[in-house]
C-alpha cells in the first residue's frame, strides 16, 4: 500500500469537483483522513449519508484544523470570503489550494488572508460535467484529464510538488501555468464556448415559443451538445464569467468579428469562404484527434443535476 501525500485534506464546498476528489483520494489511498464541509446543512447530510468523506463538520474551522492540504471547492466569487474565514484556523506549515475555474481573480481574493507559514498553490482541474452537488462526483473524472497548477511567484517548490504528487495520484496530468495566460486560454477553450452554448439555447427557446415543442423533439446532435453545456451550474457560470471579464471579452470580440464575416458570406453567396473556413476548423479537429487529446469526458449523464 503507497503512502498518503498528506495525512488531513480538508474539502471546503462539497459539490461536483470537491466529491470527485474525495472518491479519487481513497481510491488512491492519498490522505490518511479526508475532512469535509458543505455551507448547507442539507448538503452535509447527504455526504454524510453518501459517506463521503471520514468526517463531515459543521463548520469550516473544524473541516480545516490540523489539515496539511485545504482545498477550496466553491464558485469564484466566493473563494475570498471562505478563505478569510479559514485563516485563523491554519495550522502553520498547511497548503491551502483552490480548483477555481479563474486564476488571476482567485489568487487577489485568497492570497492577501493566506497567514504567515502557510503556502497557497492555486490549482484548476480541467474536468467536469453539467452536475453539482456531493452525489454528482466520481473516481474517474480526474483520470488522464490536465490539472494546472498556478503557483504565484516565490511558492515553495516542496508544496507545489507535493500537490502535483496528489493530483497525479488522482489520475490528472499536471501542468504549471501563468495566471493571465490560464485566463486567456481558459477563456478560449471553455468560458466563451459556455456562453455561446447558453446563447444559443436562449435562442432557441425563444423560438419554442414560435414552433411549438419542435425545437426539443427534432433536437440534432449538434443542439443537444449544446444543451448539455448550457445545463451547467448557474452560479458557477455567473462567476466565472464576472471574474475573468477581460478576457472573455476580448475573445468575444473576435467571435464576434468571425462570425459578422461567415454571415456576410452566407448573405453574398460566397462559398469558397464558408468552406475555406470550415476546411481550417475541421484540420484543428483532427489534430486533436491525431495528438491523442481528445479526452472528452466518458462521463455524460453520471450524478444528479443541480
Ligand atoms: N463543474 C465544472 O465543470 C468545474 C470544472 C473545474 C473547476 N470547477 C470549479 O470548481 C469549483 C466548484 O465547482 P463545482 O462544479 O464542484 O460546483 P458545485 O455547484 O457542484 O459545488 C459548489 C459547492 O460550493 C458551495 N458553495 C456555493 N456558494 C458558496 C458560498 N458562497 N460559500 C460557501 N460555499 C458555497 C455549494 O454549497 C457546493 O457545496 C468552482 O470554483 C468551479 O469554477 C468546476
Ligand atoms: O465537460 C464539461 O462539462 C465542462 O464544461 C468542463 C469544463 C470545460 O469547459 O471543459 C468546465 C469548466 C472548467 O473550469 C473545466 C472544465
Amino acid at each position: 500500500m503507497t503512502q498518503p501525500v498528506y495525512d488531513r485534506i480538508a474539502l471546503i464546498g462539497l459539490g461536483l469537483i470537491a466529491s470527485s476528489m474525495a472518491h479519487a483520494i481513497r481510491r488512491g489511498n492519498l490522505a490518511g483522513e479526508i475532512t469535509g464541509y458543505a455551507r448547507s446543512e442539507a448538503t452535509r447530510e447527504t455526504a454524510r449519508r453518501i459517506n463521503l468523506c471520514d468526517r463531515i463538520c459543521d463548520t469550516a474551522a473544524d473541516a480545516v484544523e490540523d489539515a496539511d492540504l485545504v482545498v477550496l471547492c466553491v464558485p469564484v466569487g466566493a473563494m475570498g470570503p471562505v478563505m478569510e474565514e479559514i485563516a485563523p484556523k491554519l495550522k502553520p506549515g498547511a497548503t491551502v489550494s483552490d480548483v477555481g475555474s479563474v486564476k488571476r481573480h482567485v489568487i487577489e481574493a485568497v492570497q492577501p488572508h493566506i497567514p504567515q507559514g502557510v503556502h497557497f498553490v492555486p490549482a484548476h482541474p480541467l474536468a467536469g460535467t453539467e452536475h453539482s452537488g456531493p452525489e454528482a462526483g466520481f473516481a474517474e473524472l480526474y483520470d488522464n484529464r490536465w490539472c494546472l497548477l498556478v503557483p504565484v511567484e516565490g511558492t515553495d517548490s516542496d508544496a507545489v510538488e507535493r500537490l502535483r504528487t496528489l493530483w497525479e495520484g488522482m489520475g490528472a496530468n499536471v501542468d504549471e501555468m501563468d495566471a493571465d495566460h490560464h485566463d486567456l486560454v481558459l477563456a478560449v477553450t471553455s468560458h466563451a464556448p459556455h456562453l455561446i452554448a447558453y446563447t444559443m439555447v436562449g435562442v432557441a427557446d425563444d423560438l419554442r415559443r414560435v414552433t411549438d415543442s419542435e425545437v426539443i423533439k427534432y433536437s440534432a446532435a449538434g443542439f443537444r451538445d449544446f444543451t448539455r453545456i448550457a445545463a451547467s451550474d448557474p452560479t458557477m457560470w455567473r462567476d466565472v464569467f464576472l471574474t475573468n471579464k477581460d478576457a472573455t471579452l476580448e475573445i468575444l470580440g473576435r467571435f464576434t468579428e468571425e462570425l459578422f464575416a461567415l454571415q456576410r458570406a452566407i448573405r453574398t453567396g460566397d462559398g469558397e469562404h464558408l468552406h475555406d473556413y470550415f476546411t481550417r476548423t475541421r484540420a484543428i479537429r483532427r489534430g486533436i484527434i491525431e495528438a491523442g487529446q481528445d479526452t472528452a469526458a466518458p462521463n455524460f449523464g453520471r450524478g444528479t443535476k443541480s
